[in-house]
């Protein structure tokens, strides 16, 4: 056997996996972190399971699904790398085993979409899926960092803060809406069209995570001479990639394996960032003073991470006015979307 094929994945592979290296890594901090994973047992949950696997910053996995945890826990933990992998099927106590000591908790619990669906449609099914499992945080890991993967991330996050509020846990800096996928296919697509490498490209994406709330900043990227029709294609393919994914899946799903591979980002990010690494920025979906006077408590920005979160946001100064047109379009759904969130947890609580 070559060996180029041995494993386990070397760290620092790993590590450029996620992102182009930027900055070294104190060695000291490594095995530290207990991250579960809800929803562990899907098609997002078994691939980022097996990424968090590989990153050496986890010194424990737990995998809660309410079909299938023990089995992918029980697979992945042959894998040599040194951090313990527990797994649990539905019960309560199950959940509470897995969220118990978590200092991050990752959330792609809850159904995707099928052609003909928008994201909000989901709405109906994992609204309450994701304000239960918030429950059981607030009671078991109040002080972890939450990461939301589940659809429509607009509302879930919102959500997630409004039961957080409601038992008195609400910490803003902790709660992330994972919209990383989103700065991944710009960063791709942007390097399709120039011929560069991908790793080398970065988009800031503000706003959220559906359609026309995408908002992709290409006058602050490394290209801000494309325009025209170049830029109206570029734009339409980062914000309906995900719905090219769900047609040509053609009922079996949405975006998995390129949305493990981003949720791993965002927690590698994250988990560097708690361990004292300094000037890491990540796009998230965030509690954010941006358009509070308008009513509008969540939005994406360029974040930066730090030991307890989110440690400061980096707003945008100067938008294109391609840019201001897209912000103006988005505002009113995103708005709707978050109230939608809002309003659920008060009527159903
Ligand atoms: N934020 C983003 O950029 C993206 C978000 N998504 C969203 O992620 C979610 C998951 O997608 P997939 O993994 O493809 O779906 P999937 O159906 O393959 O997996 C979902 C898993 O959640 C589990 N589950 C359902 N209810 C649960 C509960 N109460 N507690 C624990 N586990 C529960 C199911 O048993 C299943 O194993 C969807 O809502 C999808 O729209 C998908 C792609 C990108
Ligand atoms: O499109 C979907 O339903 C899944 C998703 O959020 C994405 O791929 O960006």
């Amino acid at each position: 056997m070559s060996r180029m094929m041995s494993f386990p994945v070397r760290a620092a592979t790993l590590r450029n996996l996620y992102h182009p290296p930027r900055r070294q890594f104190s060695a000291s901090a490594v095995h530290s972190s207990k991250v579960s994973i809800l929803g562990a047992a899907g098609g997002i949950g078994q691939s980022l399971a097996l990424l968090m696997k590989l990153n050496p910053l986890v010194s424990e996995l737990a995998l809660y699904d309410i079909k299938g945890g023990p089995g992918v826990a029980a697979d992945l933990s042959h894998i040599n790398t040194q951090s313990k992998v527990v797994g649990y099927g539905s019960s309560a106590s199950g959940l509470a085993h897995t969220l118990n000591g978590s200092d991050m908790i990752l959330i792609p619990a809850g159904v995707p979409r099928k052609p003909g669906m928008t994201r909000d449609d989901l709405f109906s099914s994992n609204a309450s899926i994701v304000r239960d499992l918030a429950k059981a945080i607030a009671d078991a890991a109040p002080n972890a960092n939450i990461l939301v993967i589940t659809n429509p991330v607009n509302s879930t996050v919102p959500i997630v803060a409004e039961v957080l509020k409601s038992q008195g846990v609400y910490n803003s800096k902790r709660l992330f809406g994972v919209n990383t996928l989103d700065a991944i296919r710009a960063s791709r697509f942007i390097s399709q069209i120039k011929g560069t490498d991908p790793a080398n490209e970065n988009v800031p994406i503000i706003g959220g995570h559906s359609g026309i709330t995408i908002i992709p900043l290409v006058s602050h990227s490394g290209h801000p001479d494309i325009s025209g029709t170049t830029l109206d294609e570029l734009i339409q393919h980062i914000q309906f990639a995900g719905d090219e994914v769900v047609q040509a899946k053609d009922g079996a799903g949405s975006a998995t394996l390129a949305m493990a591979l981003a949720g791993a980002r965002f927690a590698d990010s994250l988990l560097r960032a708690n361990h004292g690494q300094k000037g890491i920025i990540e796009t998230a979906f965030v509690d954010n003073p941006l358009y509070k006077d308008q009513g509008i408590d969540f939005f994406a920005s360029m974040v930066e991470l730090g030991p307890d979160g989110m440690q400061k946001i980096h707003q945008v100064d100067k938008l294109s006015p391609y840019e201001e047109n897209m912000l103006k379009r988005a505002l009113p759904d995103l708005k709707k979307n978050i109230n939608r969130g809002v309003d659920f947890v008060k009527e159903t609580a």
